[in-house]
């Protein structure tokens, strides 16, 4: 390392410790102003103040403070723990104490309709970190517009309709189950002893769906194996992106001191960034006008007339909407896919009776059958115990783990509490999915769990609970609590994409190959311990598997 990059590092160092002891001052002042801050007057009838919220007591510092260093300084990417921990310790809705910041996790899905799609409950602001991964104005789009009954966003969600249509979703399964095969085909050639990283690889599949289905760009990211410029540099971006959010010093730093090395390599990287989306965005306007039954991403949103001028979606705007889709769909399906994977690896029973579901449907391969039969789209919904599976991997994992994030702007009643105005209000689905409220024995991956022909006594302990309540009631109010696209107006636009691909990945890699957790991995307690959250949920260190093929076994 350089003595300037040395001294780039210890200078910013010096701004996140004199940041923290500024903050823990700011923070005694606060706490002692909001305790001596009377409470509301008047409340309408049933209604509590926002003071009785149960919550760590002054949180984050006394009483929690090796949470609070860890969430402050070394580990911002676990704070979906601490929100779980909170969970099942202060209940479905809680507060934290936090200098100058109103803030309540909300993980009882009773509480859901009193926020999701509610007007005047616009996206908080932590939605703005992600714009300078998109858009080098800084313009909104469709992910990160804060209110739903602004015109643009309308306009752009309902021109994209027709790209995730149930015909336009069946349309693309061809070219889905074609780079499966290439996946498989490159499985193979690796053999059955070599360590895989699942995550860029699935990465690589993604991308190259998301890219060939949405925008007609062929690439071969998944047949080359060079190393992908726009993951690079969106890794790094998203890394900075919620640096800034969750060490916000370093930000301004690097803002007011442009000359340290770390802003010009900042600076770099995000260049580099928006020269993919660039040449992306003339490589698709090179292809000239779509034709009018095209009903791609891209054709849907070169259709878009943005409300006030009348005009298409051009510069900027045009490129920061196709790089919001590109982000949307990259690293959530590819993350699913491979902590689906590793967790089948880690629980060899529960992969076995996926393969015996394969088997029945002929689509196992074996010694005596090496290649099984081509899935068809219409397999997909035959395949329930894989369907299971995925729902429980999404529910332990759930790759938008920090979920929905709101903002009142005027008080307002939100679970029988009046929350004030200016108040973050986050629904975890994390701790929503993981809590003991919600689901019985939750940290075991069971997805019997799901199955509505589960016997009697596959039924989970949650449920035992309300021992009278029949299957399907017990599946249907753990789907309550289970929103991994999210609901309402600002549900995931992708979902449909989504729900084609992970299984169409699954089953055809598991038909072929039986899959098991590298030793680097350290077993199951290396996935836990392994998980880290920025924008989506992912395992640092990469998800290592090791794939041998059946016909071979
Ligand atoms: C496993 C796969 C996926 C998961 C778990 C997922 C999850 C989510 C969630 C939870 C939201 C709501 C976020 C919020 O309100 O804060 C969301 C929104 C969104 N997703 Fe997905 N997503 C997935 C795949 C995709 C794909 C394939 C695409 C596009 C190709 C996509 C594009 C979007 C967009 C554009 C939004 C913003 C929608 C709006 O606000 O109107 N997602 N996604």
């Amino acid at each position: 390392m350089s003595s300037s990059q040395l001294s780039s590092t210890a200078t910013l160092e010096y701004v996140n410790t004199m940041g923290l002891i500024m903050g823990i001052v700011i923070l005694s002042i606060s706490i002692y102003v909001s305790l001596s801050r009377p409470g509301s007057k008047s409340l309408p009838d049933g209604v509590k103040p926002y003071s009785a919220l149960p919550g760590p007591p002054l949180w984050p510092v006394v009483g929690n403070l090796p949470q609070t260093v860890a969430f402050l300084k070394q580990d911002a990417h676990a704070h979906h723990m601490i929100w779980l921990t909170f969970a099942n310790r202060y209940g479905g809705m809680y507060r934290l104490h936090i200098p100058g910041h109103r803030f309540i996790v909300v993980s009882d899905p009773a509480v859901l309709p009193d926020i999701i799609g509610r007007p005047g409950l616009p996206k908080w602001a932590a939605y703005e970190n992600v714009i300078p991964l998109v858009s080098k104005t800084k313009v909104h789009t469709l992910f990160t517009t804060p209110h739903s009954d602004d015109p643009m966003w309308k306009a752009v969600r309902k021109a994209l309709n027709p790209a995730f249509s149930p015909d336009a979703i069946r349309a693309k399964f061809g070219l889905v189950v074609n780079k499966c095969e290439e996946l498989c085909s490159l499985m193979s050639g690796f053999g059955p002893d070599k360590d895989m990283e699942a995550q860029d690889l699935m990465a690589r599949l993604t991308l190259d769906v998301v890219l060939q289905a949405g925008f007609g760009i062929c690439s071969q990211y998944l047949g080359d194996l060079q190393p992908v410029p726009l993951m690079q540099e969106l890794h790094y971006a998203m890394d900075e992106s919620f640096r800034t959010f969750s060490e916000p010093l370093r930000g301004m730093a690097l803002k007011l001191m442009p000359w340290l090395p770390a802003a010009a390599e900042r600076e770099g990287h995000f260049c580099r960034l928006y020269a993919i989306w660039d040449r992306w965005i003339q490589q698709m306007r090179a292809r000239g006008p779509c034709s009018e039954d095209d009903d791609s991403m891209w054709a849907c949103i070169s259709r878009v007339k943005d409300p006030a001028s009348g005009k298409q979606l051009e510069g900027d705007q045009l490129q920061a909407e196709v790089a919001s889709l590109i982000v949307g769909g990259l690293d959530t399906t590819a993350q699913t896919c491979s902590f689906t994977l590793a967790l089948l690896a880690a629980h060899p029973e529960v992969q076995e009776e996926v393969a015996a579901e394969l088997e029945a449907a002929g689509l196992l391969a074996s010694r005596g059958k090496p290649q099984p039969r081509r899935l068809t789209y219409a397999d997909l919904s035959k395949l329930p115990y894989l369907d299971a599976v995925v729902k429980e991997s999404m529910r332990m994992y759930p790759v938008s783990a920090s979920g929905l994030g709101r903002c009142t702007r005027e008080p307002t009643v939100i679970g029988g509490y009046l929350i004030p105005a200016g108040c973050d209000v986050q629904i975890n689905y994390y701790a929503m999915q993981n809590a003991e409220a919600n689901f019985g024995d939750p940290q075991r991956f069971w997805p019997q769990r799901w199955l509505r022909t589960a016997s009697p006594d596959a039924v989970s302990a949650a449920a035992a609970r309300h021992s009278r309540e029949s299957l399907s009631d017990n599946v249907n109010r753990l789907a309550r609590a289970f929103l991994p696209y999210s609901a309402g107006p600002r549900s995931c636009i992708g979902q449909p994409l989504a729900i084609m691909e992970i299984p169409t990945v699954l089953a055809m890699v598991l038909g072929r190959f039986k899959v098991s957790l590298a030793e680097r991995m350290g077993g199951y307690e290396g996935i836990i311990s392994g998980q880290q959250n920025s924008f989506t949920l992912s395992l640092k260190g990469g998800c290592w598997l090791k794939f041998a093929e059946r016909c071979r076994l």
